[in-house]
């Protein structure tokens, strides 16, 4: 089945959802909201402060989505296999112009010593503003333990959402989702949000996998080619990390299917313009990392905000075990033809 269809009524020509930023998420506001479940119809009702914002009616929001509306992942069990995979980024390197781990060192907390900035090999891969200037294969935050102040330079993504986001109706890819500001590359935008599943919970959602992203796994070593050494480094470095047996720890899925927030209704294109990062903060557990979504470049207003799904082509499978092929119309000129 064809998830926006089944989710949406399927697409048509291109348009705004009624009420032109109706549905506009504050970012920010949303991740501010306690850690309840509502609707997301009652959430985007929420998240509109503005009168002249209010939320559309019943019918319209209805037509967007039916799933519940979280700010953070609903725990469930453990481990899964492969289906959206975290992919490296091709495009952001560790800049010149980052500041000194010396400085950010001291910067960053009352002390020198910071163990985060240790577990990150010394360094805080965000700059002054927040930007991320050094990829990595897993990045460590300040978390609830620490002594830093909600201010601190490893304190990025916990902050939560900081972009006016907007969902809106694509021409052959569903909803989507764009800011209604320019972004600049390596800004946080938001964490992909859903239940947290075991691998059998998630092998038994085969025919409603639309919104599943696996966690916690290696990389899909095909992304990898043409990337830069770093890339290969963060490989190896990711290999280090899960004990260096082949990758067969215990992986996670995210499903966004029920539960979710404006994550879920990010596209993948062949070219996409952002990559999802796996950063931990609030706990230690590294086959659970939060999956965070930054900008790979400089993005202006309206563009639509994509990411790299990393399907494994031939990989998905519907409930009797056939291949199942899903053709891609990101519209990319390097676009390879299908999402899997
Ligand atoms: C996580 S959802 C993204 C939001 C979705 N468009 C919606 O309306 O809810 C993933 C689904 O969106 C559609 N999709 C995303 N990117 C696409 C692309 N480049 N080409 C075709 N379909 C796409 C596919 O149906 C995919 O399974």
């Amino acid at each position: 089945m064809d998830g926006h269809e089944g989710c949406y009524g399927g697409g048509g020509k291109t348009e705004m959802i009624p009420t032109e930023g109706a549905l506009k998420m504050v970012l920010g506001v949303s991740e501010r909201l306690p850690p309840v479940v509502v609707s997301l119809q009652e959430a985007l009702a929420k998240l509109c402060p503005d009168p002249e914002n209010a939320a559309p009616s019943v019918s319209d929001r209805t037509g967007v989505s039916t799933c519940d509306y979280v700010t953070a992942n609903q725990r469930r069990a453990a481990s899964s296999r492969s289906r959206r995979r975290c992919s490296p980024s091709p495009s952001i390197f560790c800049s010149e112009s980052s500041p000194s781990s010396v400085n950010l060192i001291w910067r960053c907390t009352e002390s020198r010593n910071c163990a985060c900035v240790a577990k990150n090999g010394g360094e805080i891969p965000y700059n002054y503003d927040g930007n991320i200037v050094c990829p990595k294969s897993l990045i460590y935050e300040c978390g609830p333990l620490c002594k830093c102040p909600p201010a601190c330079y490893l304190r990025v993504t916990q902050r939560g959402i900081r972009f006016k986001l907007e969902i809106f109706k694509t021409e052959s890819r569903g909803w989507g989702v764009r800011s209604l500001s320019s972004i600049p590359s390596g800004s946080f935008i938001c964490e992909y949000v859903g239940e947290l599943l075991e691998d059998k919970e998630a092998e038994r959602r085969t025919g409603n996998d639309e919104y599943l992203f696996d966690i916690g796994n290696k990389y899909d070593n095909s992304l990898a080619e043409g990337m830069s050494k770093l890339i290969t480094g963060m490989e190896k470095e990711k290999e280090e990390e899960d004990g260096g047996d082949g990758g067969e720890t215990t992986g996670f899925t995210v499903d966004a299917a029920k539960k979710g927030n404006i994550g879920r209704f990010i596209n993948h294109s062949c070219s996409p313009n952002l990559y999802a990062q796996n950063v931990l903060y609030d706990h230690e557990d590294k086959r659970i990392p939060h999956v965070m979504l930054f900008a790979m470049d400089n993005i202006p207003p309206l563009q639509e905000l994509t990411y790299h799904y990393n399907y494994m082509i031939d990989q998905v499978r519907d409930v009797n075990g056939n291949i199942k092929k899903k053709i891609c119309y990101c519209g990319s000129s390097e676009c390879s033809g299908r999402l899997y």
